[in-house]
């Protein structure tokens, strides 16, 4: 025998009705027996309860209850047959006349006592679960109505009556006994005191019914069906990859239940926990789904915890002083003294030192707890011994829950890690040493990264969402989301990463999608829907969005930018940069950077800074951190300039070989910044600083190339025609080279804290001879690469190359 409740949401119209019936005949064919128990259709208890509170101030409720009659008209004129309606009709209607009846006294004693709330209350499950029944019975002859107000014994505690089981159980059992050729609608909700005056059972009454009806006649199980597909590891609303648990024990279910998740609620479920009834959550709107089974034991799943929960607004209160250390009865007295003026503690913790206590309560209770502790403890504050209140505001609770978590090590660790990551202070933690729950507090405005965050970490299959806002939608980013887009699948499936795009931007327009931007389509989204983009506001969204894992790629060559890490750094964001004006600014703005980062421990990746996609920044980085002394690097690192020499021979003039290194993307915005010889400045600077010198460019030493009029040029356009002008020039430094057998070769040094950039002549037995395209070369020469320097050579420039390294920092963001 299964006892299957349908709640509001189930019985909202016509149509959920009609989807009850399916399921029940479903069963019916099946061969199930069950008992329905019903709540008034969805909105009704409200509704009640406002016309009577509204009618004991003066207002009348005429209107609203024509409505509510015609409500259930319309049910009976849809789902029953017209030779069948009449009585139907008739019995409603005599409900709908005892209700005004009812409160049309409250209207004119203008007073409404509990008692009669809940007798006004009752007629919302009396409609409903009549009406219900007499549906049913066109489908099963034997549906009876059952008012469980006759069966179910309660105090007189109205409004939230406590049920006397023994009585209850008898006169249950008696009628099921009698009635065990029927199918039994009962009404949720309702009961009634030893001398027969209508009590409600309080908030989750219908369930409580359901569980009282198990309980009684030892029912297999319980179906709660309802409108979600039962309990989530976390709240759907804000967690978006939240899902469904097939099985939950009941005490997981009641501390998810407590806090935040709603599908049920725990006190209900005692009478079936006592007898071990399983509890399954059913969803109307997806009939076939399984569901979420509560039972006593329930099979361990590859998750380390259930799920996680959430109390929005709390505050914490806490208490020191030297007054407590030692004082045994003093917590009690505290906390007494709070239960006294009904004030609810969520949480409490306590440092071993005993100095202080600190328990979370809701804001409201604030002043007053505030004020029974300055008087209960007036003297201990007056002679120092205990301090008055402090209270933090605006705080959340989240709570992690699971049995699993028992005796498993690394789950907290984890927990505060996902936390720290994403730069959420923890104000209090606590953990019962049942340890079916760790919650912390935190800062409300954190609550849903924090959910996002620790979501990921525990259930994702550890799968990780980078959040990525991205400016600069040239060259480089454009490449980049190609192949973001290219490779996510394989992301997701072989390296547990998704890789969203929430934000895109370039000089004109920028645009916003917390959801993911469809990669295959940004252009036209942003050409469309984007608006005109600021960084300032382009930042602010990042910030007040507070993402978890979220990384900002610059793929910008902007000197503005750059002005924004700091910031980005400071709300947790990590940074992705194939832009050198960062680093490549003064050594103080270096530092700080790197300095806050790593204070935040967000990650701040340039590898694409020196080399593009090559991998010299880390090398250097392992060479470095693993004890070994670089002794000399020498290196080759503007792409641009190697490819203009390797193709810069025979009848090419060498305005046409720059225009072309352009053209395949090797070139900066401006190729001047190439052929100034200052990109390879840049590089050459970061390597030294990487090496830890203070190098500003002042200290490297460049060799020119272009003569004085091509630097000068105003434009790019002009720069052009300059270097047609200088032809000769350049002609004439190639001859040398050929009459020599030697190449040009613009040469980087870097040995004893000294840089320079040169051009120079090399013939074949130079390492750096042979190179094509637009090849860079570094050589490091180490105290453990010596004699043989280790080498790095390959593509040093060029979109796909670039996007590359800058798609390989992104991936690596929070690695570590
Ligand atoms: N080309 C290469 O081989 C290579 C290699 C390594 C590093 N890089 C670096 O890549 C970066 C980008 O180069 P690119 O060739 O893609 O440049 P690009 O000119 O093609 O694109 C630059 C993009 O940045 C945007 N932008 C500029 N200023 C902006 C601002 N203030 N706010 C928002 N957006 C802004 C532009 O609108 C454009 O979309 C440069 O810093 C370059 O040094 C390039
Ligand atoms: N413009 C650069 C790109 C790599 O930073 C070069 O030519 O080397
Ligand atoms: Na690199």
């Amino acid at each position: 025998m299964k006892v299957v409740k349908f709640g509001g949401t189930s019985m909202e119209s016509s149509q959920s009705i009609r989807r009850i019936i399916d399921i029940l005949q479903h069963k019916y064919s099946q061969g199930e027996k069950f008992i329905v128990v019903s709540s008034a259709m969805s909105g009704v208890t409200n509704l009640l309860t406002q016309l009577s509170e509204q009618a004991a101030t003066g207002i009348n409720f005429k209107d609203e209850l024509k409505e509510l009659e015609k409500r259930h008209f319309t049910v009976i004129k849809d789902l029953i047959e017209v030779k069948y309606q009449n009585p139907v009709l008739t019995q409603i209607k005599i409900y709908i006349n005892e209700l005004e009846d009812l409160l049309q006294a409250v209207l004119n004693l203008k007073e409404l006592s509990l008692q009669s709330k809940d007798f006004i209350l009752s007629y919302g499950e009396k409609c409903s679960t009549f009406l219900l029944s007499q549906i049913a019975k066109q489908y099963f002859p034997n549906s009876l109505f059952v008012d469980t107000s006759t069966l179910i014994k309660t105090d007189d505690y109205f409004g939230n009556a406590k049920v006397e089981f023994l009585e209850t159980e008898k006169l249950i059992q008696k009628f099921y006994t009698n009635n065990k050729d029927k199918i039994l609608f009962a009404t949720g909700f309702i009961a009634s005191t030893k001398d027969n005056r209508i009590t409600t059972l309080g908030r989750g009454g219908s369930d409580y019914t359901a569980a009282i009806l198990a309980a009684s006649i030892d029912a297999d199980e319980i179906e709660l069906w309802s409108d979600v597909d039962g309990m989530l590891t976390a709240d759907p609303k804000i967690v978006k990859k939240a899902f469904p648990l097939a099985e939950v024990s009941y005490t997981e279910a009641m501390e998810l239940s407590y806090f935040g998740a709603k599908v049920i609620y725990p006190p209900a479920m005692i009478p079936a926990i006592s007898k071990k009834i399983p509890i399954t959550l059913k969803n109307t709107f997806n009939v076939d789904f399984k569901g979420t089974q509560i039972k006593e034991t329930v099979q361990k799943n590859s998750y380390p915890i259930k799920g996680i929960s959430s109390i929005d607004h709390v505050s914490l209160v806490n208490v020191t002083g030297s007054g407590m250390i030692g004082k045994v009865g003093f917590s009690g007295k505290l906390f007494s003294l709070l239960a006294r003026e009904n004030i609810n503690v969520i949480l409490i913790t306590q440092s071993s030192s005993e100095h202080s206590i600190t328990f979370a309560i809701e804001p409201q209770d604030i002043s007053k707890a505030k004020e029974v502790f300055n008087r209960e403890f007036e003297l201990e504050i007056e002679t120092h011994k205990l301090n008055p209140l402090t209270v933090e505001e605006n705080l959340s609770i989240l709570a992690i829950v699971g049995e699993n978590m028992k005796q498993t090590p690394g789950i907290s660790g984890k927990f505060f890690h996902a936390l720290g990551r994403n730069g959420i202070n923890i104000h209090a933690i606590a953990q019962g040493s049942s340890e079916y729950n760790i919650s912390v507090i935190i800062k409300n405005k954190n609550i849903s990264k924090a959910l996002n965050a620790v979501h990921d970490i525990f259930f994702i299959e550890l799968t990780k969402t980078l959040h990525v806002f991205n400016v600069g939608t040239g060259n480089i980013g454009s490449t980049l989301f190609k192949q973001i887009e290219k490779q996510s699948k394989y992301l997701r499936e072989n390296n547990d990463i998704e890789v969203k795009i929430v934000g895109i931007s370039n000089s004109r327009k920028m645009f916003i999608n917390e959801d993911g931007i469809d990669l295959e389509n940004w252009k036209n989204i942003l050409e469309e829907s984007g608006e005109k983009a600021t960084l300032e506001k382009f930042t602010e969204k990042i910030k007040q969005l507070n993402l978890s894992n979220c990384v900002f790629i610059d793929n910008t060559a902007s000197p503005e930018t750059s002005k924004f890490y700091q910031q980005l750094f400071q709300s947790n964001v990590s940074v992705v940069t194939c832009n050198k004006i960062a680093n490549s600014s003064s050594f103080d703005e270096y530092n700080l950077l790197r300095n806050t980062a790593r204070k935040r421990g967000v990650d701040f990746f340039y590898e694409t800074n020196v080399g593009a996609g090559l991998p010299i920044i880390r090398t250097l980085k392992d060479l470095m951190t693993s004890g070994d002394q670089i002794i000399k690097i020498e290196a080759i690192l503007s792409g641009t300039i190697s490819y203009i020499f390797n193709n810069f021979k025979g009848d090419a003039t060498f305005h046409d070989v720059v225009k072309k290194a352009q053209e395949l993307g090797f070139t900066e915005p401006d190729p001047r910044d190439d052929l100034s010889g200052k990109d390879f400045m840049r590089k050459m600077m970061i390597l030294s600083r990487e090496l830890g010198n203070p190098t500003e460019e002042k200290d490297i030493k460049l060799g020119e190339i272009l003569p004085e009029s091509c630097i000068k040029a105003p434009t790019v356009e002009v720069f052009y025609e300059e270097l047609k002008k200088s032809e000769d020039y350049f002609n004439q430094i190639k001859k040398q080279a050929e009459n020599n057998n030697q190449v040009l070769r613009y040469i980087g040094k870097l040995e004893n804290g000294e840089a320079t950039v040169r051009l120079e002549m090399v013939d074949c037995n130079h390492p750096f001879y042979n190179l094509t395209g637009s090849d860079n070369i570094i050589s490091f020469t180490t105290e453990r690469y010596k004699s043989n320097p280790l080498v790095i050579k390959g593509p040093g420039a060029g979109a796909e190359v670039t996007a590359a390294g800058v798609f390989a920092d992104l991936i690596n963001v929070g690695a570590n």
